[in-house]
């Protein structure tokens, strides 16, 4: 039986946390989905962890795991460590503040048996996705980022910097061992590679929708590596 481990990267995520804990069980509960959470925390000073303990209880250690790290190391390395850890043959990978809502995840499943893909991606930019609550500084740094990278690397993909996906194991193993980046970028590097390795990506939309709780962890430093890593890939893939 097909297995799906959610990773769940946390920073600073203590209100979040138990809202999108609650509303995975209940989705992935109603489709009968298998699958285990992993909560991979960074030291949050917040006390993230704390919470995520008490999921646990609530819910059990069968569904819910929390897998910390000492101190904030960066997403890409976050999700890294979360698939260490995973169980299932499936891996899904998304927010925990609530911009990624768990009700696509049954979506994502559904499109992924019926063509067999490697890779299914969240898109904010086909059909009926969108973004929600952005102020325009934000929408135009992910419009931009999206199509300089559509323009320069042509991927098979329409959003590119979005990180709600789900993998086969063995395929985000293989694209993780082929990824250099550490932070936000990861998510474009991957799209990247899995063309070069001439892994199938299918697309839904969805929905993106600002936290209401806590902050973004996106800052001027990502914005640049993604600059730099663009023009990296471009002259290297
Ligand atoms: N463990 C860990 N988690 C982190 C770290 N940095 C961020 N996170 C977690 O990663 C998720 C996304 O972080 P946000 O800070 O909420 O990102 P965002 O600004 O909303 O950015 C979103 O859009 C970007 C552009 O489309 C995406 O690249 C990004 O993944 C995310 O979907 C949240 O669950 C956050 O707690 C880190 O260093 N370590
Ligand atoms: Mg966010």
């Amino acid at each position: 039986m097909d297995k799906y481990s959610i990773l769940l990267p946390t920073y600073n995520e203590r209100q979040n946390l138990p809202i999108i804990v609650w509303l995975l069980i209940k989705y992935l509960d109603q489709s009968k989905i298998n699958y285990e959470i992993i909560i991979i925390d960074d030291g949050s000073p917040d006390g993230t962890q704390d919470v995520a303990k008490e999921l646990i209880k609530i819910y059990g250690d069968d569904k819910i795991l929390l897998r910390p790290r000492e101190k904030k190391l960066g997403l890409g390395t976050a999700y890294v460590h979360g698939m260490s850890h995973a169980s299932g043959n499936f891996i899904i990978i998304m927010d925990a503040d609530l911009s990624h809502h768990p009700k696509f995840i049954p979506k994502f499943i559904e499109l992924q048996k019926k063509h067999d893909y490697d890779i299914v991606s969240g898109t904010r930019y086909k059909g009926e996705g969108g973004v929600y609550g952005w102020d325009f500084k934000r929408k135009l740094i992910s419009r931009g980022a999206n199509f300089l990278s559509q323009f320069l690397l042509r991927p098979n993909a329409s959003d590119l910097t979005g990180s709600f996906r789900l993998y086969k194991k063995d395929v985000l193993t293989k694209l993780i061992a082929a990824c250099e980046s550490k932070g936000y970028v990861f998510q474009m590097e991957m799209i990247v590679r899995a063309r070069a390795l001439k892994f199938t990506i299918g697309e839904v939309p969805i929905t993106f929708v600002d936290r209401v709780y806590g902050d973004s962890k996106m800052g001027a430093t990502e914005i640049i590596q993604f600059a730099k890593n663009l023009l990296y890939f471009f002259a290297t893939i």
